[in-house]
């Protein structure tokens, strides 16, 4: 009985040797890692860099992740509609005769987050989007909250309601699904192991944020540059911008943070570009005098986030224009920051 007690104590000890020497190579597997932790308030693009991340290092989206966005662009279509129907209302366009029976029924009719589309909703999806009162009410899409790429989206409504319709890389790039609660993933470049952290932007999120700091070995800042404009989905009366400029600064002053390096990218600069043409900066900044021009504004702003960061001496930060949803373009940031920490430019604290 003691001899096969006494066995089974060594089998025990044996077992838990093992897990204990497993515990400690993950741990160091882990202390290893790269953390990078990407912050901004919502809608702004960190997502969208990460799934460049996952296109360019983990070999795409899983079937159950392509199933998410399928649903997702099909809910968001039906949606777009019923926003675009509402916006011709509030600013007296009128739809076209034969149309407007169809948009009220629409508006009556189609329920909110149900990714079915009938073939009597596809019909009037086409239907309705070829009016040009709804082109017009999205030409001045910024006043409604209806994002840039509702018409990339319904321009395919044929496609995307068919039965075997599958998002291709494109297509989830430019799905927004706002984040909740903290995503991360893992990935091996060479030698070197990262591990990059996703929050929820929007203000409900952020106070889930401060659970990320302690252990970060950078931050990367994501601002939305276009959005010098827009007013804050969560608060109407204020500013993108002014928003992302108060959060930044809070952010700087955090305790665990305020040693770290900090990476600013100046994100959905192709929509900046654009947009710069057309609207002054003086809506969000109305003291700037400069050039009403893609790099004198740029310029202006990026000194803006810089300015907060400076306050602490001895950071490094870093800036840099982006377009989260080109794969082609965000390699070559993606890979300059990540040779900046690797050459040792941007220090990490291990
Ligand atoms: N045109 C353009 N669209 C962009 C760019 N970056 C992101 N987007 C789009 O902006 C939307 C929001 O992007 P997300 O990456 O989901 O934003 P987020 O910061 O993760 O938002 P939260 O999860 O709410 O905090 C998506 O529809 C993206 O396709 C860009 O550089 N240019
Ligand atoms: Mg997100």
């Amino acid at each position: 009985m003691g001899v096969v007690k006494s066995k089974e104590k060594q089998k025990e000890a044996k077992r838990n040797k093992l897990i204990e020497k497993k515990f400690r190579e993950e741990k160091k597997k882990l202390d290893k890692q790269v953390k990078i932790l990407l912050l901004g308030t919502g809608d702004s693009g960190k997502s969208t860099i990460v799934k460049q991340m996952q296109i360019l290092y983990k070999g795409g989206f899983q079937e159950k992740e392509i199933e998410q966005y399928r649903k997702a662009i099909r809910t968001q279509i039906k949606g777009y509609i019923k926003v675009l129907i509402r916006g011709c209302n509030e600013s007296g366009f009128a739809l076209l005769e034969e149309n407007q029976t169809c948009a009220e029924d629409y508006l009556r009719t189609v329920k909110k987050n149900n990714p079915e589309i009938s073939e009597q909703n596809k019909n009037d999806i086409i239907k309705l989007w070829a009016d040009p009162a709804l082109k017009k009410a999205y030409e001045i899409h910024d006043q409604f909250q209806l994002p840039n790429v509702a018409k990339y989206f319904l321009d395919k409504t044929e496609e995307i309601a068919k039965q075997d319709f599958n998002p291709n890389e494109k297509d989830i790039l430019n799905c927004r699904i706002s984040t909740i609660g903290v995503k991360e993933i893992q990935f091996q470049v060479k030698d070197d192991n990262w591990r990059l952290v996703d929050v929820g932007g929007q203000r409900s999120e952020r106070r889930k944020w401060m659970h990320q700091f302690e252990d970060i070995d950078i931050l990367i800042f994501v601002i939305a540059v276009s959005e010098y404009n827009l007013s804050l989905y969560e608060e109407q009366t204020v500013n993108r911008m002014h928003e992302s400029l108060s959060v930044f600064q809070k952010t700087t002053k955090n305790d665990f943070l305020k040693k770290k390096n900090i990476v600013l990218l100046f994100n959905k600069v192709d929509l900046f570009k654009e947009k710069i043409k057309k609207i002054p900066l003086t809506v969000c900044f109305p003291e700037y005098t400069g050039k009403q021009e893609f790099e004198a504004c740029g310029d202006y702003i990026q000194k803006k986030f810089i300015k907060v960061a400076k306050k602490r001496k001895g950071r490094t930060i870093k800036c840099h224009y982006t377009c989260a949803t080109d794969t082609n373009l965000m390699k070559n940031v993606i890979a300059e920051v990540m040779n900046s920490v690797t050459a040792g430019h941007i220090q990490v604290y291990f």
